[in-house]
């Protein structure tokens, strides 16, 4: 569904670039159900809005399905907002028009691509548990039914992709949970492929993926196992998906990959690293760590004591 290579995004602010996307690569399957997480200015809105067609990439490979994104035209990617993506924000009064029923909210993106199937509008209302709200105007409505009719107005042109930006940020933890239950319904229910920028960590339970962008690239990807129960999990490794998910360190075609930092701190490594290959592993270690020919490590033996 998703395939980004190499991804630029550079920001020009009067003198000042700042490079939001340094060469990010994400592949996204058809159907999956998947979450972005990273600090905040990592890039994870810059990278949805580009999917979202709201922004231009400044260089590199992002297609969506048949779209090239850096080649679409301008008639191109109004098709592209319309038909093939759907968009959800935390702010969801960027979505709803305020003195619009539920019902006409979802019909209106609806009959702006030409006719309204009512049927449908009722049918996603009713999936996201409004159906006895469907007349009500939207300021009569909560903060999380709201966010729910904005999901239903993501999905009114049917498309096959959907981008939601902290859907869960503006809402109470139990309507946050009930938003994410909605969502993987929907990917059960109608396969559309889902892609969720989070702070939230919650969200990793409910997803099949979860990939983590450092610095405009993707650093760690983290892949739910099923039938795992935690007890191969590393001991004092971090495990902030609990022991469902599997981590992997991701790399780029170049052979490039991101440690992690809270690894090299752990290292005391900074500038440089000693890197070895055993037949099995690579083995990354602070400066005069390597070791010699007997397996001696230079200034401490190999379980990491020191040799006098
Ligand atoms: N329109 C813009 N003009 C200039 N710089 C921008 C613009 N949008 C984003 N940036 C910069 O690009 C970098 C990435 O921003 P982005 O909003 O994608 O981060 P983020 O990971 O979504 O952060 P947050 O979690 O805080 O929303 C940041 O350094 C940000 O300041």
């Amino acid at each position: 569904m998703i395939h980004c290579e190499g991804l630029v995004k550079i920001y020009k602010t009067d003198d000042v670039e700042v490079v939001a996307l340094q060469g990010l690569n994400l592949t996204v399957e058809d159907g999956e159900m998947m979450a972005i997480i990273g600090n905040s200015g990592s890039g994870k809105s810059t990278l949805l809005n580009i999917l979202g067609g709201l922004d231009r990439p400044s260089a590199g490979q992002a297609i969506v399905g048949q779209w090239n994104l850096l080649k679409m035209t301008p008639e191109q990617l109004i098709e592209y907002k319309r038909g093939t993506v759907g968009f959800i924000w935390q702010n969801n009064g960027r979505n709803l028009v305020p003195y619009l029923s539920a019902l006409r909210n979802v019909e209106l993106p609806m009959l702006i691509r030409g006719k309204a199937d009512r049927a449908y509008a009722k049918q996603l209302l009713a999936a996201v548990g409004l159906e006895h709200r469907m007349g009500s105007r939207l300021a009569q409505l909560s903060g999380g039914e709201q966010q729910r009719v904005a999901i239903a107005i993501a999905l009114a042109n049917r498309p096959s992709l959907v981008l939601a930006d902290e859907p869960t940020g503006s809402v109470d933890s139990a309507t946050g949970e009930r938003v994410l239950d909605i969502f993987c319904s929907l990917n059960r229910e109608f396969g559309v492929t889902i892609v969720i920028v989070t702070h939230d960590l919650s969200v990793a339970d409910k997803v099949d993926r979860v990939v983590a962008i450092r610095d405009g690239m993707t650093s760690t990807e983290w892949v739910k196992r099923d039938g795992e129960t935690g007890e191969n999990e590393v001991p004092g490794a971090p495990h902030a998906f609990g022991d469902r998910h599997e981590e992997f360190v991701v790399l780029d075609r170049a052979g490039r990959l991101q440690i992690p930092k809270s690894y090299l701190d752990a290292m005391g490594v900074e500038e440089k690293a000693v890197l070895e290959f055993d037949g099995r592993r690579v083995i990354l270690g602070p400066p005069g760590s390597a070791a010699g020919v007997d397996g001696q490590i230079a200034g401490g033996r190999k379980d990491g004591t020191e040799t006098s």
